[in-house]
């Protein structure tokens, strides 16, 4: 037999940043292929709408209200996840902002707020989750949800710029230094998709024309075509791949001229 299994029954995920957007695509997705979520983010009542789109799934979920730049409120959401349900075989990294600014603009809280939600929570949420990883069900997978942005110049501001660089090149220590513990670390780059935080940008028809300009294939993404990646790095499909930043964006990094 040469097909892995794509299946997550069984399995336990945590998502940040599940209230909307990308992280409540992701957590739908995990739970659609058969995984239970525990949904993080700071709004309750977002973390309610997605547990009930995932229950009526028939899969359970965990509603963990958690500003994931906390680091006891991280521990004690992650703590909760592994009572509860005894262990922790994904976690997906997804909670993020951008505030873009110019560079000459960019002012200290904003540098500050944009690493620690898109960085610091990442570390913060790996670390707390690897320990268990490592000591209690002897590995896991561990995603994080980067950018074009960090691989590639973008007009959307030098900070989240720097945020999603770092993140794919903590990517690959977490990969390098875990891996004898059987963690997979991996990271998503995506390019635009429609959601809560682009929406205004996507708006605006000559800013879309800006994008496709440099798309090959000539579109923005859909949200399922962002789920797919990562349930395959989140499944036995995606056991021998670590450390890597798989771009999902339509070719846009590779577009040259
Ligand atoms: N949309 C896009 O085109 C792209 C997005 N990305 C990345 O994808 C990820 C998700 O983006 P997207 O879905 O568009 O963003 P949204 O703004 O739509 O959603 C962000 C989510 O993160 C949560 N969040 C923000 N800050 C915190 C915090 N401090 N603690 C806990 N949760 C938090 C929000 O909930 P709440 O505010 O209630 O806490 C919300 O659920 C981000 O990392 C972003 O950088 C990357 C490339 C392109
Ligand atoms: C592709 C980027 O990540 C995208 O650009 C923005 O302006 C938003 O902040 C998204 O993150």
């Amino acid at each position: 037999m040469f097909l892995p299994s794509f299946d997550l029954e069984g399995k336990t995920a945590i998502v940040s940043g599940a209230g909307r957007g990308i992280g409540r695509a992701i957590a739908i997705g995990l739970a659609e292929a058969g995984a239970n979520v525990a949904l993080l983010s700071r709004t309750e009542e977002d973390l309610k709408e997605t547990s009930s789109v995932i229950e009526n799934l028939g899969r359970k979920t965990l509603v963990l209200p958690t500003d994931v730049t906390k680091r006891d409120q991280v521990h004690n959401s992650i703590s909760a996840v592994s009572s509860e349900w005894g262990k922790i075989d994904i976690l997906v990294n997804n909670a993020g902002m951008n505030i873009r600014s110019k560079a000459l603009e960019a002012t200290d809280e904003e540098w500050q707020t944009i690493m620690d939600t898109n960085l610091k929570s990442a570390f913060m949420m790996s670390q707390e989750a690897g320990k268990i990883m490592k000591d209690q069900n002897a590995g896991g997978k561990i995603i994080n949800i980067a950018s074009v942005a960090g691989q590639v110049a973008l007009r959307t501001g030098v900070v989240y710029a720097a945020t999603k660089a770092a993140l794919m090149q903590m990517t690959k220590v977490l990969a390098m230094e875990w891996g004898q513990y059987g963690i997979n670390v991996n990271s998503i780059g995506p390019w635009y998709f429609k959601t809560p935080l682009t929406e205004k940008l996507l708006a605006d028809e000559a800013y879309v024309q800006d994008i496709l300009a440099v798309t090959p294939l000539k579109r923005i993404g859909e949200l399922p075509e962002l789920v797919g990646p990562v349930v395959f790095l989140s499944s036995d499909a995606g056991n021998y791949v670590t450390g890597q930043t798989l771009f999902v964006d339509g070719g846009m990094t590779i577009h040259g001229f």
